[in-house]
């Protein structure tokens, strides 16, 4: 099978897609990936390390108010579709998917207009502009919230939920712990703020810093790769905390989230999929800055149920935080219905029903 692969801009869309690469080459080890996004995105440095082969273009978002950028946008979108169709051209694939963020705009657009099979996945409960824009070109539009289902023709709609779940199942082992020089045999949360971190949240870890000293459990802090810096200097001023393990980013997040016991984080799509793949109880503090507040409608799903608790960002403060993860942590119970009600919610063979939906996409080609 021959298949190209797009979405970027952040972690959420690039991850499912990695996801779903691993998930068609453990199946058909044969099968040729194309990986097409931008130099600026995250894809850039993620899909390298991967080792898939991967194509730049160049490709902005258009921004909500009238703008001469929006214009500029339009002539990169034209010329990015015909970059694509060259490279589709060029390439032959049997199906084009994307994951998401504007760069998947021309290249799943160039696809359908050449009459390649072509599926669009939507992790959120609300859609992005760019995955609605495409929805009326596509095949198939695979999405992870049954809230999602009525934003699309319900004839393309599937339900299959984010391959990241699929691929963050495996066997707890909590010696990944000590890699993050902590132990373990206490209670374990890990606070991050999405794939970029978020200056907020690193605001109030950094003033709660002091009131971890003493806790009956232990923090790891992925402060975001381009905060890590300023993070680290402020904390050079507090002085270290020894139960509070500070890094930039966590590449092998499956076994780390595995390890866990709490997670704080935003309320990305895919942060949560994971979280409810594995059933990790979660303190959620919705992203105010993303398109139609949709992380707070992600967080409410989980919310609703239990499987969480929100903290709207205009009420973070270090003592709410702290007070938010005790209340989780130092109670057994809490944590156990937190995780059950988490667990519920979780479509872990989401990874097999979207390779389902591309290979009868292929064969209804052949
Ligand atoms: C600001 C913005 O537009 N955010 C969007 C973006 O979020 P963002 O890219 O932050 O996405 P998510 O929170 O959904 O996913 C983050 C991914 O990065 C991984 N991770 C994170 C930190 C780390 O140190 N290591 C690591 O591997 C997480 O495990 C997860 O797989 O895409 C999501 C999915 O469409 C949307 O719901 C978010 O609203």
């Amino acid at each position: 099978m021959r298949i190209i692969v797009s979405g970027g801009g952040t972690g959420g869309h690039i991850y499912p897609a990695l996801a779903l690469i691993r998930t068609i080459k453990a199946k058909h080890p044969n099968t040729e990936c194309l990986y097409i996004g931008t130099e600026k995105g995250l894809e850039s440095k993620l899909v390298p390390r991967e080792n898939i082969p991967f194509k730049a273009i160049h490709i902005t978002g258009f921004k909500r108010s009238l703008s001469i950028e929006n214009v500029k946008t339009v002539l990169r979108f034209i010329k990015g579709v015909k970059q694509c169709k060259k490279m589709i051209k060029e390439f032959k694939p049997d199906v084009v998917i994307g994951t998401g963020g504007y760069v998947c705009g021309p290249v799943v657009y160039a696809a359908a207009k050449l009459k390649v099979p072509t599926i669009i996945h939507e992790q959120n409960s609300v859609p992005g502009l760019t995955n609605k824009f495409l929805s009326r070109y596509v095949n198939k539009v695979a999405v992870c919230f049954d809230s999602a289902k009525d934003f699309f023709d319900h004839k393309k709609v599937v339900l299959t939920g984010n391959p990241r779940a699929s691929e963050v199942l495996g066997q707890r082992d909590k010696k990944v712990l000590q890699t993050f020089h902590l132990k373990e045999n206490i209670p374990t949360v890990l606070i991050f703020g999405g794939s970029r971190g978020a200056r907020p949240i690193n605001e109030a870890v950094i003033k709660a810093l002091a009131n971890f000293v003493g806790k009956s459990y232990q923090v790891i802090y992925a402060t975001g790769d381009v905060h890590y810096e300023a993070v680290q200097k402020e904390i050079s001023l507090i002085g270290q905390v020894d139960n509070v393990s500070v890094v930039p980013f966590i590449h092998n997040m499956p076994e780390v989230l595995r390890a866990v016991d709490l997670v704080v984080a935003r309320a990305g799509a895919t942060t949560l999929a994971e979280l409810t793949a594995l059933g990790v109880p979660s303190i959620l503090i919705p992203s105010p800055y993303v398109t139609n507040n949709h992380q707070e409608k992600n967080a409410r799903a989980l919310t609703e149920k239990h499987a969480a608790l929100m903290l709207l960002e205009k009420d973070l403060t270090a003592t709410k935080l702290i007070e938010t993860i005790d209340q989780i942590l130092l109670d057994k119970d809490q944590t156990i219905k937190m995780r059950e009600a988490a667990r519920k919610l979780g479509i872990p063979d989401a990874s097999e029903r979207l390779y389902q939906v591309m290979e009868s996409l292929a064969e209804s080609r052949s």
